[in-house]
């Protein structure tokens, strides 16, 4: 990790730059997947599936009974922290229902919104590095509360044709049924265009690798609809005098671990902490099973010290990270402050791998700046809200003048017509009465 000692203002742009993640140069390999997976289904998944993930067969879809049987291949402890996992998951995604709200904006004039669930979704589960069976919690759990139809599950195979259990237990808990053991460009490809196997879906969900990302992108120029641009994971922590350097260490390294291409950044006002923790981050980094990922990580990463809360605040929301951890006094107050980030893990007890599992919200989060513009997945990202007006002949009497006006001054006639012959066959009813 490289350090920094209050750096001027104008140099925060270029110390605060993401490692490449642009993967339009993937784009024409990708292309090809894709097209050829639209033009040929199934046969052009099969031989995506042995060129990149070694698998030689051609059954796509996994059977119930293994579905079924995957509950009996894991532990009692690990099922039971599922299940809490989820319940927590569940919770808090149903709070986020919002009843239909019905408004009389004027006399005769009744206007409501609908949330409607999206039809067809299709969730990505990352399965390259580690089995994400969080993810499928994350994914599958608040398209459930929505009501979408149909849900399908993509997840890439091992070479003999596996799927680990974990991801089929989670994903039987969500309800879902049809999964199917399809990876990488493939994958986003059947579940976009539809294959003999796989159906189209109209919202793709779920983060990936650059290969995945590339093809998420490119699918949803034309084809489907995706929920985020979700990559490499980041965290960023404010700490001062009051937080424990091995705390702060063991979170900065929960989101290295993902891999090389993830970045992790400190920011203090403490010179005693900074130093603390970026020496507890190389004796806890050695014994790390992921420890290869996890250095290429934190060669990309950096620790700030700066003279103020004011400043570290202010650099935070520069950054915009995907889970941004608030190790400081009287974080509660601090947190309001936070204009710009994905997720906010508030005070010295609440890591971020709570959030990653089981606190109840969502880990499906805006990545490399995005957390400006975009949510993390929630209830939302799975409905529509489908707008319905109704207006009396009251009403119309009334406002109808209003849009006579204002179609005429667009010089849109024919929408005033609708309205003018409206009110016409109304002043002549009331004539003939
Ligand atoms: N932002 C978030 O919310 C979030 C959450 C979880 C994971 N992640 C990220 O998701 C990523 C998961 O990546 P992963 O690799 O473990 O799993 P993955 O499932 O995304 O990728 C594996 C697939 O990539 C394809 N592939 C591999 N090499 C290829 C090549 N040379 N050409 C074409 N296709 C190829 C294979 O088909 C394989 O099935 C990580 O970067 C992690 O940080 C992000
Ligand atoms: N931190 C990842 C999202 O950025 C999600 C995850 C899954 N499992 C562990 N972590
Ligand atoms: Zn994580």
């Amino acid at each position: 990790m490289q350090k920094y000692i209050n750096p001027p203002k104008s140099d925060w742009s270029t110390l605060l730059k993401r490692p490449a993640t642009d993967v339009s140069g993937l784009y024409d390999t990708v292309k090809k997947v894709l097209d050829e997976v639209k033009l040929e289904g199934d046969q052009a998944v099969a031989r995506y599936s042995e060129k990149f993930d070694g698998y030689t067969g051609n059954e796509f879809q996994i059977p119930s009974e293994t579905i079924a049987r995957a509950e009996s291949q894991l532990s009692d402890g690990l099922k039971a922290a599922i299940r809490t996992a989820a319940a927590n998951i569940e919770k808090f995604h149903i709070s986020q229902w919002q009843p239909m709200t019905r408004v009389e904006t004027q006399p005769g004039v009744i206007c409501w919104q609908k949330s409607v669930p999206i039809e067809k979704v299709g969730l990505y589960i990352p399965g390259g590095t580690a089995p994400l069976f969080s993810t499928v919690l994350m994914l599958g759990i608040p398209a459930r509360i929505a009501g979408c139809k149909e849900v399908i599950l993509c997840t890439p195979p091992d070479k003999n044709g596996a799927v680990h259990p974990a991801i089929l237990f989670a994903a039987h808990m969500a309800g879902i049924k049809k999964i199917y053991k399809i990876g990488g460009i493939q994958a986003i490809g059947a579940m976009a265009h539809g294959t003999e196997t796989v159906p189209s879906v109209y919202k793709i969900f779920g983060p990936g690798n650059r290969f995945v990302t590339a093809a998420k992108q490119l699918v949803s120029i034309n084809e489907t609809t995706i929920d985020m641009p979700a990559g490499p994971s980041e965290v960023l922590i404010m700490a001062d005098e009051s937080a424990n350097p091995a705390f702060v260490a063991a979170d900065l390294l929960s989101q290295a671990e993902h891999g090389a291409d993830s970045q992790v950044i400190l920011l203090t006002t403490s010179p005693d902490l900074l130093d603390a923790t970026l020496a507890e981050v190389d004796k806890q980094v050695k014994v790390l099973p992921r420890v290869a990922g996890a250095l290429g990580a934190l060669e990309d990463s950096r620790a700030f010290l700066l003279t103020s809360m004011d400043e570290m605040m202010e650099m935070s929301n520069r950054y915009a990270p995907e889970h941004l951890i608030l190790a400081v006094k009287d974080a509660t107050s601090v947190a309001e402050r936070v204009v710009n980030a994905g997720s906010v893990f508030i005070g010295h007890y609440t890591p971020e791998s709570a959030g990653d599992y089981a606190s109840g919200t969502n880990h499906t989060l805006p990545t490399n700046g995005h957390a400006r513009t975009y949510s993390g997945v929630n209830l939302d990202s799975y409905i529509r809200k489908i707008t319905f007006q109704k207006i009396t002949e009251e009403g119309l009497r009334d406002l109808g003048p209003v849009i006579e006006t204002m179609a005429e001054a667009e010089l849109l006639q024919a929408h005033k017509n609708a309205v003018t012959l409206r009110l016409n066959s109304l002043k002549s009813f009331a004539i003939n009465q």
